[in-house]
């Protein structure tokens, strides 16, 4: 199989890149933790990697210690967030660009503070748990890692 499609490159300058940062966190027992995104927000009902968008001020890690806390409750520390890999997918009025950390070591127990529904799912299991289209490479590269 191929993967030359000249037609797979965008012009440049054709859509807005959106950096997002986002975080397998991983319990003891190897499971990740997946939140499914609530209706009415784009994606609504499948399951994603705790994150969100970097603000202009930030780095990936500052966004993400900020994101975990005021969706999960929990703390963690820059030096506890291992780059792993990343996605970089065009959905239609964007691109995604979203580094992919892994984190095992966090403060407090984990809640769904916004009222997302919240899964810790086995590695070999995360395909019961649909995700969005970005994240289905990074899924076969974490089961690979865990
Ligand atoms: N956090 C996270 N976002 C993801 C994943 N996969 C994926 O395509 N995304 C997309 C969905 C959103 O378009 C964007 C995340 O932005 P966000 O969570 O800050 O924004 P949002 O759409 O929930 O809404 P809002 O904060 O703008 O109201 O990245 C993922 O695994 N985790």
């Amino acid at each position: 199989m191929s993967c030359f499609d000249p037609s797979s490159t965008p012009p440049a300058g054709s859509k807005p890149v959106l950096l997002v940062a986002a975080v397998a966190l991983v319990d003891a027992d190897g499971r990740v933790l997946l939140a499914q995104r609530p209706p009415g927000k784009a994606l609504a009902g499948l399951w994603e990697f705790p994150g969100g968008k970097v603000h202009a001020d930030e780095t990936p890690e500052a966004a993400l210690v900020r994101e975990l806390r005021e969706e999960l409750g929990i703390d963690t520390a820059a030096s506890c967030l291992a780059p792993f890999t990343f996605a970089s997918h065009g959905y239609e009025s964007f691109h995604l660009l979203m580094p992919l950390y892994v984190c095992r070591v966090w403060e407090g127990d984990v809640a769904p503070l916004e009222g997302q529904t919240l899964a810790w799912v086995y590695p070999n299991r995360m395909g019961d748990y649909p995700m969005p289209p970005a994240d289905v490479p990074l899924v076969a590269m974490l089961r690979d890692l865990l």
